[in-house]
């Protein structure tokens, strides 16, 4: 193996500066220009690091004290916050945190999209940046003879029991500790994943954020829950008003959550929630944002940026359960959406039909091969909107919104990496970019999305 040549050795206690945060929330501290990434620290801080890890080019140390703190510094208000790993910003304030997240947009703006001159916006941020989420999905297991539930320990199987989740809605939390108190003395084993025994693998809890319905749902590994019926009874006594519990049977050996097989145990299939005024059916298995609060915010830039008069035909790609899409389509003239998963475009139309939309289409294949396939069929956008995944849109849909040119593209982002490269694509090819607005959907942690609107030279 080549020796690593880095101007540091492992275990070297040094006194550092920080210089900057990366996209990871790590702070970085140059010694002799080598990088290293370091937890916990933040930039304009010093103190002493152990070095704990050397690769070529960078490294990573552990914080062993710090000697000189900055104003964005706070406690994190979470008691397992070093150990959990499922936010990454809590020793920051939230004014903090925002100025990190338009940082890195506006870095990625004048680096990978070299458009320094492109107005980047303060990032909108929420009025309560605690207890926005309206999913929790916690893995349950046995620690000395007692179920637990929570979440993983950073790098490891090891579950941190957890009575609350300083980011999760609070009902999340009572239905997590019901359904484990109810497993508990129904005498329901908790699975065990080194020996793949045991019935209950996992609990997620659902709330629709404007209607307050909640739902339950067990993961288990096998299909016979024992004590049926009284753990539906306890659960229902223990959490008044639920609308929903379900069952989900995951027999394999699998670190993915969810199986095949779902029945409802108690009341409806889904829970409905509204974002606008469009109403959702979400089942145990549908995609839904997980922050109803900005998903409102960061759609209705988007359709500001849409600049819809009602005479329209837009394409939604990348349209999930046809979020984007029914929310505009009550102020365009036709909405087509794809989507690459067919459980979700049948979501979709579901939803369109629960609304009376009557002028939106979904499609479900690869928006790259399917918007293609619609441009031959004589459909032209006036608008396009894009939601990718992380990995941004493929070249093909790019190349296709480049033939098609739809007077606006309306570009939502979960990674400013990859829409600043497709932004650049989209320039060289005719469409300048007006603006860029990053929305806070995951205060605590350091994800940021954004929404940017290209319109054609
Ligand atoms: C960031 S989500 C956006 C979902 C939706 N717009 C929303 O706001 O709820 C990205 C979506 O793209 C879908 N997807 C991934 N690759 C795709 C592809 N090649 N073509 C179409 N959809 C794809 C994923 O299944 C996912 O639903």
């Amino acid at each position: 193996m080549a020796k690593i040549q880095a101007p540091v050795k492992m275990k070297d206690v040094l006194h550092v500066t920080f210089t900057d945060l990366t996209h990871e929330g790590k702070a970085v501290a140059k010694v002799d220009g080598y990088p290293l990434f370091v937890e916990g620290a933040l930039p304009d801080e010093t103190g002493e690091i152990e070095v704990t890890k050397l690769n070529k080019g960078y490294g990573f140390a552990k914080l062993v004290r710090l000697d000189k703190t900055v104003p964005e510094r706070q406690e994190p208000p979470c008691r397992v916050y070093d150990e959990c790993g499922g936010c990454q910003l809590q020793h920051m304030t939230y004014e903090g945190q925002l100025n990190m997240k338009y940082n890195q947009v506006r870095n990625v703006m004048n680096r990978i999209a070299k458009m320094p001159d492109v107005p980047v916006h303060p990032v909108l941020g929420m009025e309560d940046s605690w207890r926005y989420r309206n999913k929790a999905q916690v893995p349950v297991g046995l620690s000395g003879g007692s179920i637990v539930a929570g979440f993983y320990k950073k790098r490891s199987h090891e579950i941190i029991d957890m009575n609350e989740c300083l980011i999760q809605h609070e009902q999340s939390d009572e239905i997590i500790q019901k359904v484990k108190d109810v497993c508990a003395a129904n005498g329901v084993m908790p699975y065990d994943e080194k020996r793949h025994k045991g019935v209950i693998r996992h609990v997620m809890a659902r709330i629709g954020y404007q209607t307050g319905e909640k739902m339950a749902v067990l993961i288990t590994r096998t299909a016979d829950l024992p004590n049926k019926e009284a753990i539906i009874k306890g659960i229902r006594d223990a959490v008044p008003g639920i609308t929903s519990i379900v069952q989900n049977v995951n027999p394999d050996k699998t670190n993915v959550i969810f199986g095949n097989q779902t029945r409802t145990l108690y009341g409806e299939d889904v829970i409905y929630d509204t974002i606008g005024d469009v109403k959702f059916a979400i089942s145990a298995r549908s995609f839904y944002q997980v922050n109803p609060v900005q998903t409102e915010v960061l759609y209705g830039k988007a359709l500001e940026y849409a600049e819809l008069t009602g005479n329209e035909v837009v394409i939604d790609a990348y349209c999930g359960i046809g979020t984007i899409s029914l929310f505009l389509a009550k102020k365009a003239k036709e909405v087509y959406g794809v989507e690459i998963v067919p459980q979700a475009i049948e979501d979709a139309k579901k939803n369109a039909e629960l609304n009376g939309i009557k002028n939106a289409a979904f499609e479900a294949g690869k928006a790259e091969e399917v918007i293609p396939a619609w441009h031959k069929q004589g459909i032209r956008p006036d608008v396009i909107v894009v939601d990718p995944p992380r990995k941004g849109c493929d070249e093909a849909l790019l190349q296709t919104i480049l033939d098609m040119k739809p007077k606006r593209v309306v570009y939502v982002s979960c990674n400013p990496g990859t829409l600043a490269r497709d932004l650049r694509t989209l320039e060289d090819g005719g469409y300048k970019t007006r603006e860029v607005q990053p929305v806070d959907m995951f205060p605590q942690t350091v994800h940021v999305e954004a929404v940017a609107v290209l319109t054609l030279y």
